[in-house]
């Protein structure tokens, strides 16, 4: 990373003078400086700016709002741009609990900088969580709704995305709006899963439910995939009994190790890796019920009731009653073990993939060719979500239905191959070698026989993302001319160039 030398002041905006993070990200895959880093105190500073740079004719500087910088491939970068680190605004969290005042819902306002985990210790002060979460909470508010923001909840509530209220949003052409999916609906649903190319997202309403305050969290082992991924689809039939379903493909004692870092209950389970010559995978099913009292039964009966009907190994089924707090933030525990070994701040060439139901197995399959299991450092998720639970209107993009049965299709897998390459074994050439098999994946899982597209897309060329946006890429691009119509912002994903004002002829049309 270069570091920025000298402070600059742009009016009332000051600059910072130096940086080191804003170049970097959870990747560490690239590494592009901005010329200069903007430290906003308020939605004004970031309006400001963006009102500046859209005017200003001669300008080709590129903005990425950086929330927590937990992108793979530098989305939240602006090689010689400017980063506004979202961190900055004050994260002023407001609950606002359902029968005060006339509202009859729970919702937080909170900034587009502030953490999940933020919003969680706020809000359990209040006896009240967010409905929706990501597996992993030191992300932005800003960040995730950027994306989609999927976890073991999405079955039930739908995404991050599907649980906002409201959004204060800084165009690309610096206008401040308030919308929802009433007011500014355009923007509103542009800005969901928009990756960042439309406005930054500077306070956003999210839905609250009232928190438990335990969990039941269940594992369960599979040596067959039909009957593990049947058993998901089991349990997220039944909502009413099942609060949190996610699943994970079983490679090595590696992940066995590493994913019982926050489990509490001690695992018996002694797979055979390897037996007469060829190598054996195993699933593992997590599912949480939630001890909030609306299931007239102890949690104990409920995941007894489940369990009965559930075919995983027998006596291969785990429990443990951890607290609401604890479970939401398990992965901080794995953090914590991977920074104790410095195999956190490593390499992570990630492959995020949704997958329809009918090539969910071609899929699997096309994986275990691709990697070497003994070799794999990371988790491998695989779990259902449901379709409808999507709002079309938001710039998300699934894999198109393939015409089968309509309960089929309601099913979709999201498959993370969550990597780590250790630079003690994996040198410059080996990742770029991952890199490519990622891609080597991607294109053969987006051809017609599987059909996926990539969650948190990262393509090589503007005609690749045409390709992942199919026959959304009309609207896409007519929300990009509406509200950001020079390509200021979110340079990092590389979807549409930046033009300088003299060249363009649509932004002084359109009304926002
Ligand atoms: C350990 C780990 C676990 C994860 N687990 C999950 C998971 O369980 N589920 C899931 O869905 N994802 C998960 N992710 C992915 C993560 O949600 C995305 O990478 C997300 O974009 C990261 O948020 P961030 O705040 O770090 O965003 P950044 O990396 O800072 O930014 C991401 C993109 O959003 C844009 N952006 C950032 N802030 C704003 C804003 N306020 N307004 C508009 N645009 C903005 C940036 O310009 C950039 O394009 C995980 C990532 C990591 C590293």
């Amino acid at each position: 990373c270069k570091f920025i030398q000298s402070p600059m002041d742009f009016g009332p905006l000051s600059f910072l003078q130096k940086t080191s993070t804003a170049c970097v990200d959870f990747g560490r895959i690239l590494f592009n400086s901005p010329s200069a880093v903007l430290r906003p105190q308020s939605s004004e500073d970031i309006s400001l700016l963006l009102s500046f740079l859209s005017s200003s004719s001669f300008s080709r500087v590129t903005v990425a709002a950086r929330g927590a910088g937990h992108s793979i491939h530098g989305q939240a970068q602006a090689l010689d741009g400017i980063v506004i680190e979202m961190d900055a605004l004050p994260s002023n969290i407001e609950i606002h609990k359902k029968g005060e005042g006339v509202v009859g819902v729970s919702y937080a306002d909170v900034s587009g900088g502030a953490l999940w985990i933020e919003l969680l210790h706020e809000s359990l002060k209040h006896g009240l969580a967010p409905r929706s979460w990501t597996d992993y909470l030191y992300l932005s508010v800003g960040g995730t709704l950027s994306i989609g923001g999927i976890s073991g909840q999405t079955f039930k509530h739908g995404p991050q995305i599907s649980n906002v209220l409201q959004l204060d949003v800084v165009t690309g052409k610096g206008k401040l709006v308030t919308c929802t999916p009433t007011k500014s609906p355009e923007l509103f649903f542009a800005v969901l899963g928009g990756l960042g190319q439309f406005g930054i997202i500077t306070r956003a309403r999210i839905l609250l439910q009232d928190a438990p305050e335990k969990v039941k969290w269940v594992r369960a082992f599979y040596d067959d995939f039909d009957t593990f991924t049947s058993d998901q689809e089991l349990l997220i039939s039944m909502p009413e009994l099942v609060d949190y379903v996610e699943g994970f493909v079983v490679l090595n004692e590696q992940f066995l190790h590493g994913s019982s870092t926050a489990f509490p209950t001690h695992l018996d389970f002694t797979p055979e890796f390897h037996s007469n010559g060829s190598s054996n995978v195993y699933y593992c099913i997590e599912f949480a019920v939630h001890d909030d009292g609306s299931k007239n039964a102890s949690t104990e009966e409920v995941v007894e009731e489940i369990a009965r009907r559930m075919s995983h190994l027998p006596s291969h089924l785990y429990g443990a009653e951890v607290s609401y707090y604890d479970f939401l933030n398990r992965v901080r525990m794995e953090e914590m073990s991977l920074r104790s070994v410095g195999l956190w701040e490593v390499p992570h060439p990630w492959l995020n993939m949704f997958v329809p139901k009918s090539g969910i197995k071609a899929f699997r399959d096309l994986l275990l060719e691709t990697i070497s299991p003994d070799e794999f450092a990371g988790p491998i998720l695989l779990y259902p979500l449901l379709r409808d639970k999507w709002d079309t209107n938001t710039s998300v993009v699934l894999p198109d239905a393939a015409g089968g049965a309509a309960e089929d299709e309601r099913v979709l897998y999201i498959v993370g191959v969550l990597r780590s390459a250790n630079p003690a074994s994996c040198t410059a050439e080996c990742l770029r070698d991952l890199l490519r098999l990622n891609r080597g994946i991607a294109d053969a899982a987006s051809a017609p026989g599987i059909g996926a597209k990539q969650y948190i897309p990262h393509h090589p060329s503007p005609s690749h993302w045409r390709e992942h946006f199919g026959r959304r890429w009309e609207r896409l691009a007519a929300r990009k001319a509406r509200f950001d119509p020079l390509g200021i912002l979110a340079p990092g994903h590389g979807i549409f160039p930046r033009i300088s004002s003299a060249s363009s002829s649509s932004s002084s049309s359109s009304s926002l």
